[in-house]
């Protein structure tokens, strides 16, 4: 890990509240882009002019703070970034150190999380030696959680004045963060965020991946076409793979062949390609593709998979409610 340094006036500091899994996967994509720019310095300059480049994240357990340096510590380079683990302990002072907060815990700890004794003092902290920013922002990329409601949350559960609320940001990336192909929805607002933060944030979420602005009535439908996606995609990619062991080809030849074949479908679609358009230019009269796109239509796979990403939708909107296993109150 890289020893501190001190910070210059275009550094930011960012904590990562709650550093699992998501948490893991975004600061992976991010130092690996922070590395990339700094050995490409004839690159025009693009980036908003104070960048993070001093990380704090916290966990819970003492396991997973082995977990997060392992994951990260080779991705942090001299003179190019700083990485912390604390445990949760430490919640307030990171906080009271960060210009930028995200908030990587579930969504019903958001609450828990931020009542912590001093937070609203951490939160509201002015440009004391060492803060690039004078007003915080918390990007939240708790599923279910909507920004009136964090905002709620900072009000009333942490006491924080309504002048004094820090910006606070959702936004829905995913697990290909890590290697930075994530596609990130985030929530635009009224009235608009300011231009700088905009930037500021589109540069972050742009260094893991593609990023998207939509309004408040589609993040839960965002959560669960893109971060869920992930799940659901795999789901195919394992289903394909599967049938190509059915029929004799090697476990690891067959997964990789299903991951190939769906990056290529994508990077079609991704292209221009309508996907319909795709699905008939494979399809030969006579040939095998319409033979298994039958069975996949007679099996009702295109209503499944819609279907799943309608209930994925309703649950991750109860998801804020603050309330655990939400998935039991479904049926
Ligand atoms: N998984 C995904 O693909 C996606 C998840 N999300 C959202 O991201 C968030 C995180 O999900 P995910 O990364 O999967 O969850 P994880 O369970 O992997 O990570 C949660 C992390 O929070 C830590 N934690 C728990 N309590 C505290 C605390 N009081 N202070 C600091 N850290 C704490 C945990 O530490 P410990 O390990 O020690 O318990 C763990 O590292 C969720 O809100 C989810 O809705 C959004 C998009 C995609
Ligand atoms: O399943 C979940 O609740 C999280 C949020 C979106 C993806 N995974």
């Amino acid at each position: 890990m890289a020893a501190p340094q001190v910070k210059s006036s275009s550094e930011l500091t960012m904590a990562v509240l709650g550093c699992g899994t998501m948490g893991i996967a975004i600061l992976s994509g991010i130092l690996s882009s922070l590395t990339s720019l700094a050995s490409s310095p004839s690159d025009p300059p693009t980036s908003p002019p104070a960048l993070p480049r001093h990380f704090i994240a916290t966990v819970r357990s003492s396991s997973s703070i082995t977990k997060v340096e392992s994951a990260l510590s080779g991705l942090v380079k001299p003179n190019v970034s700083t990485l912390r683990v604390l445990q949760s302990t430490s919640n307030v002072s990171a906080v009271a150190e960060a210009d930028i907060i995200l908030l990587g815990c579930k969504p019903y700890m958001v609450s828990g999380l931020l009542s912590a004794s001093g937070m609203k003092d951490a939160l509201t902290v002015n440009h004391k030696e060492g803060h690039a920013r004078s007003q915080k922002i918390i990007i939240s990329i708790c599923a279910g959680v909507t920004v009136p409601q964090l905002e709620q949350i900072l009000r009333e559960d942490v006491g924080v004045s309504a002048d004094d609320l820090p910006i606070v940001v959702r936004a829905m990336p995913n697990t290909a963060s890590k290697i930075r192909e994530s596609m990130t929805v985030i929530n635009t607002v009224e009235p608009p965020l300011p231009d700088s933060v905009t930037e500021l944030l589109t540069w972050i979420f742009e260094q893991i991946g593609e990023v998207a602005f939509l309004p408040p009535s589609l993040m839960d439908a965002c959560t669960s076409l893109c971060a869920s996606g992930t799940a659901f995609f795999a789901l195919m990619m394992e289903a394909a793979a599967d049938g190509g062991v059915a029929m004799g080809i090697p476990r690891a030849e067959a997964t990789k062949m299903a991951a190939q074949t769906m990056r290529g479908a994508a990077g079609l679609v991704l292209d221009g390609e309508h996907p319909a358009i795709l699905r008939e230019k494979v399809s030969t009269p006579g040939g095998c593709t319409i033979g298994g796109l039958l069975v996949l239509e007679d099996e009702g796979v295109r209503g499944a998979v819609a279907k799943a990403v309608r209930e994925a939708t309703v649950v991750a909107s109860l998801l804020g409610s603050g309330q655990k296993n939400v998935n039991g109150t479904r049926h």
